[in-house]
């Protein structure tokens, strides 16, 4: 096919702190959320936990040779904040911040743009005791936990992300209670969001204030697709529209909130305040797009608060994470973002497949089926350019199978697998397949 993709096109790979690095607590780090998360029975599938993860921590460099070797453009990475400020707050972790100021060089001698995201779930424990996300204050800490890391690192990182995914920090994590911290509350959720759309504010202003300008957030989103043509159905995939795509997006863009969510979190939703809502909106100068799948939807009365369920499709190709294979709802998120927020400059920030991966022969893995996965996400994303989104990069998720939360070590979405004995990287088709995409300019899908 006709390589739509410009020659200044970022061909990435994505990662985050907790589930690559592993060595949590060393150098003087502060424990996340997450470590404590893990480390509490039955949270984690396997009792797995990110102690070891991928040893990144320690491997980093062979790591971007492999980046090299892929021809990345491209690495977004996420800062464990206890890394950097062991407490969340006040004293500097130099230690820490010494590791990623390695990896960026490292990045950059390789020719490869870091892009970093400053959040990516792991809250420090001594935050969290204060209340964490829920705590009015979370986004001045937030702000100068950025600060700490704009100084030290902006002169060589040129792309920043904000947050990664904040539906996902807000509802799993304080809603239904399946991710760290764990809890189950119809009250917080909205006051948590707030509260992070704020934490995002108070850090683009920080970055503003250095006088640069390519700082966004990373969203999860997801088409939401009726189950069947009934009024229900119909209505029920619009309140799953708003409550995982248009939330925190028309807050950021627009300064308000969808209505449906008054309507799905009812006596919860709090009254925010015209100054509130003025303070949420800053749009940053792109948007991450996270994009997995769709969800078809279903109305369902016994799920509150939501009255709406995603099923997983009978007759449709399935990932390991029984997510349904549906390269065309790229297409159409891309185009829904240009149509309902003006064309805004757009990363994919993640896009990619857990698969049960062989074992490998001659040290490579056989993964065919994520090799149908990202050509057709690809293809997918370069129709979307072709009608004039402003698409600027594309990351797989992920550069390593790593550890995928709840579901430990099961769930395995690298282009190079990892080995759970001696965490031994060998390359999986698919990585050779994404080099020969990178080295094509896209012309290889
Ligand atoms: O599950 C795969 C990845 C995960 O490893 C990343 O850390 C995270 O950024 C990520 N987000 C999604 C999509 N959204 C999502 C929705 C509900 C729960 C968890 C993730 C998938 N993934």
């Amino acid at each position: 096919m006709a390589a739509p993709f410009p020659d200044d096109f970022l061909w990435g790979a994505a990662t985050s702190a907790y589930q690559i690095e592993g060595s949590p607590l060393a150098d003087g780090a502060g424990p996340s959320i997450w470590h404590r998360f893990a480390h509490t029975p039955g949270r984690v599938a396997g009792h797995d936990t990110g102690d070891l993860a991928c040893d990144h921590y320690h491997r980093s460099l062979e790591d971007v040779a492999l980046m090299a070797e892929l021809g990345l453009s491209a690495y977004r990475f996420s800062l464990a904040w206890g890394r950097v400020l062991p407490e969340g707050r006040g004293a500097v972790n130099s230690r820490g911040l010494d590791f990623y100021e390695r990896l960026v060089d490292a990045l950059l001698e390789h020719g490869i743009q870091p892009m970093a995201t400053l959040y990516h779930w792991d809250l420090p424990v001594a935050l969290h005791e204060r209340g964490g996300w829920l705590n009015p204050d979370s986004p001045h800490w937030f702000a100068e936990y950025a600060g700490t890391v704009f100084r030290a690192l902006d002169d060589r990182v040129p792309l920043w992300i904000t947050l990664n995914e904040p539906w996902v920090v807000t509802v799993p994590g304080y809603l239904d209670g399946q991710l760290a911290p764990g809890h189950r509350d119809l009250f917080e959720p909205p006051r948590v969001a707030n509260h992070l759309l704020l934490a995002h504010a108070e850090a683009v202003a920080a970055y503003r204030a250095l006088g640069r300008h390519r700082i966004g957030l990373a969203v999860n989103l997801e088409p939401q697709h009726p189950a069947s043509p009934s009024p229900a159905d119909l209505e029920a995939a619009r309140r799953r529209d708003a409550f995982i795509n248009r939330w925190f997006l028309d807050a950021l863009v627009f300064g308000r909130y969808p209505e449906e969510l008054a309507d799905i979190f009812g006596p919860a939703w709090p009254e925010f305040s015209a100054e509130s809502l003025a303070k949420i909106r800053c749009p940053g100068d792109f948007i991450g797009v996270n994009y997995y799948s769709r969800g078809l939807v279903r109305a369902a009365p016994e799920a509150p608060p939501l009255d709406a369920i995603r099923i997983t499709p009978t007759d449709a190709e399935l990932t390991a994470m029984d997510w349904e294979v549906y390269p065309e709802g790229l297409t159409e998120t891309l185009l829904w973002l240009r149509d309902r927020y003006a064309n805004p400059p757009l990363y994919i920030t993640e896009n990619g497949a857990a698969f049960d991966d062989p074992p490998p022969r001659d040290g490579l893995v056989e993964d065919p089926r994520r090799v149908a996965y990202l050509r057709a996400h690809i293809r997918a994303a370069a129709t979307a350019l072709e009608q004039g989104v402003d698409l600027r990069g594309y990351c797989v998720w992920s550069l390593l199978d790593n550890f995928e939360w709840a579901e430990g070590y099961s769930k395995r979405f690298g282009l190079y697998q990892v080995d759970p004995g001696d965490r031994t990287r060998r390359p999986k088709t698919s990585a050779c397949f994404y080099r020969e995409v990178i080295r094509s300019r896209g012309a290889a899908v």
